[in-house]
């Protein structure tokens, strides 16, 4: 028992226009809140798969863990969670307002829309502890590799899912190591180097670690393929993104890409619908949540 496209369409006929229309009202106040749910749909599916964990609050809860702390749009899901209850009380699961939201937020940064299988069930735990599959920023293509794979998301789809990097920010702590060494010059000298100054500037040695640079430099609002042209011009931010333009396998994967925007949005697309099944409980398993950040 899977998901599939319009599990709602009889029990909540407006249930995927709801989530639309409260994730476009947020985005017109915060555009940051579309790499934040895209990404936040990611670590949901990565840890005890697409359960809407990531959503559970409290101590000890996965939204606790270090990879976690700077994920954003929780309200989006719970403004549409409540608006749900409301039209059709009890039938839309939270991990599915997550994988709409996450898809949604693609299309209103003008990336292309795709159909989203639904019928997710969520599920009842939530622990840091559990947070441990997520890969790092400081990972080798490899280590990547290994961690999609164990998903059944083979590198096709690991350079097509990291292209969700072509929105949103990260925080100057994740790569200061690759932009200055212990005399302050840069560390990397397989990056850019015209591209370094620009960078240093933005987050200056021993200055505020949490101020947020674009993963695309240039194009961090729009969902396109700007980011592997920037992979290609050595100025990945990432060491993670970075390594896919030196790995052989990978780097022909970016220059498709490059070369097709089309064959980036389609295998985008299909990637995402492969990621947003990983582990889904359907049937009877789980339940709907009535508050997405508390277990029934
Ligand atoms: C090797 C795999 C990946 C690594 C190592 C990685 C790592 C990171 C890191 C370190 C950040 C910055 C976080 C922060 O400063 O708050 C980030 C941001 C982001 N990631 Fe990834 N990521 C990976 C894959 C993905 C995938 C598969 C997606 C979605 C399809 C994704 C979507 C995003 C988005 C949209 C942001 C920006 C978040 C925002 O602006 O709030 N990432 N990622
Ligand atoms: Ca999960
Ligand atoms: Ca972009």
């Amino acid at each position: 028992q899977g998901t599939r496209i319009g599990f709602y369409s009889t029990t909540c006929p407006n249930a995927e226009t709801i989530v639309r229309t409260t994730v476009t009202s947020h985005f017109g106040s915060d555009p940051r809140i579309a790499p934040g749910l895209l990404r936040m749909h990611f670590h949901d599916c990565f840890v005890q798969g697409c359960d809407g964990s990531v959503l559970l609050a409290g101590p000890n809860s996965e939204r606790t863990a270090g990879a976690n702390t700077n994920l954003r749009g929780f309200e989006v899901i719970d403004d549409a969670k409540t608006q749900l209850e409301v039209a059709c009380p009890g039938v839309v699961s939270c991990a599915d307002i997550l994988t709409l939201a996450a898809r949604d937020s693609v299309t209103l940064t003008q990336g292309q829309r795709w159909e989203v299988p639904t019928g997710r069930r969520d599920g009842r735990v939530s622990l840091a502890t559990n947070v441990n599959n997520l890969p790092s920023p400081s990972d080798p293509v490899a280590i990547q590799q290994r961690k999609f794979s164990a998903f059944r998301l083979t590198t096709r789809d690991l350079v097509a899912l990291v292209g969700g990097h072509t929105i949103g920010t990260a925080a100057c702590g994740f790569f200061t190591n690759r932009i200055f060494n212990s005399t302050g010059n840069t560390a990397d000298p397989t990056m850019d180097q015209t591209f370094v100054p620009t960078l240093q500037r933005l987050c200056p040695q021993n200055g505020d670690g949490s101020a947020r640079v674009d993963l695309d430099n240039g194009s961090g609002n729009t969902f396109d393929t700007s980011f592997f042209n920037n992979l290609s011009r050595g100025r990945g931010i990432l060491q993670s993104d970075h390594v896919l333009w030196t790995n052989p396998t990978t780097k022909s994967i970016v220059q498709e890409f490059m070369a097709s925007s089309s064959n980036f949005n389609v295998q985008f697309a299909r990637s995402m619908v492969k990621m947003s099944n990983i582990g889904v409980k359907t049937g009877r398993s789980g339940e709907i949540r009535r508050v997405c950040s508390a277990v029934n």
